[in-house]
């Protein structure tokens, strides 16, 4: 369970998370939605200790991330835009992430060829591309089997197959009870993969609670048009 109280974001006089209190459960798949600039990379780089709050605690399974670096082991993170070293070719990248994380795991071999990224691996980062970089994040995220899983829009960038193939591993974690946390723009995306949501709005969290309610309460069958509807009236 992850919980977060009074978080408060500043970046100089903007205020980017305001007050935000959540609970998101363990073994779930949670989907933040809003529209650009409304906090989600924020919130999960805050999550992740990439940010540092300006007020409010981050609890993980009970214990305060303040200060901490621990509990990012049980994270895997894929970032929206992710850097690497660009000059170290993809098997180069993937053994020196295990050997700094004193890892023999074979996932990643797995996990290359599930993503039919073997032939690549010789290929330096810089020379990949854009879709490829996202596979290698979405690699990078999971081969580890981490019990917390966080990709920010994820998908974008894959092509249709790639992109199932993704969501289809995804699947796979959550059955295995990982938890699960995706922002994405593509509303079918957090419809298919997960039960949560999160909507946000000018940093303020303005629905947390299982999707099949927010479709209930809006009285529409699909995400895209409850969300549409919710960003209409927060407009208003
Ligand atoms: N390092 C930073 N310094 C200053 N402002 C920042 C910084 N990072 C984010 N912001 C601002 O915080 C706000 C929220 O950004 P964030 O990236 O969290 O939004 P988002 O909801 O993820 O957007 P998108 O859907 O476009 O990815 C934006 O106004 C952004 O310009």
């Amino acid at each position: 369970m992850i919980s977060i109280n009074n978080l408060q974001k500043k970046f100089g006089a903007r205020t980017v998370l305001q007050d935000m209190n959540l609970q998101i459960p363990a073994g779930q798949a949670t989907g933040i939605v809003g529209p650009n600039g409304s906090g989600k990379t924020t919130t999960i780089k805050s999550l992740l200790g990439l940010v540092k709050p300006t007020a409010g605690e981050i609890y993980i399974d009970g214990k305060s991330i303040e200060g901490e670096w621990d509990y990012r082991r049980n994270i895997g993170y894929m970032p929206q835009v992710a850097r690497y070293p660009e000059n170290m070719t993809v098997g180069e990248l993937l053994s020196f992430i295990k050997a700094m994380r004193g890892s023999r795991t074979e996932r990643d071999s797995e996990l290359l060829s599930y993503f039919n990224l073997e032939s690549e691996v010789d290929k330096r980062m810089r020379a990949l591309s854009g879709g490829m970089r996202q596979k290698v994040g979405a690699i990078l995220a999971m081969m580890f089997d981490p019990q917390i899983l966080i990709f920010d829009e994820p998908t974008a960038g894959l092509d249709p197959k790639s992109s199932v193939r993704f969501k289809q591993l995804v699947h796979e974690e959550k059955e295995q009870g990982k938890t699960v946390l995706l922002t994405s723009h593509i509303m079918s995306e957090i419809e298919e993969l997960t039960d949560y949501l999160i909507f946000m709005v000018e940093g303020r969290i303005r629905y947390h609670g299982p999707m099949h309610e927010l479709m209930k309460r809006q009285q529409e069958q699909r995400l895209e048009s409850a969300v549409a509807k919710m960003m209409e009236e927060t407009a208003a």
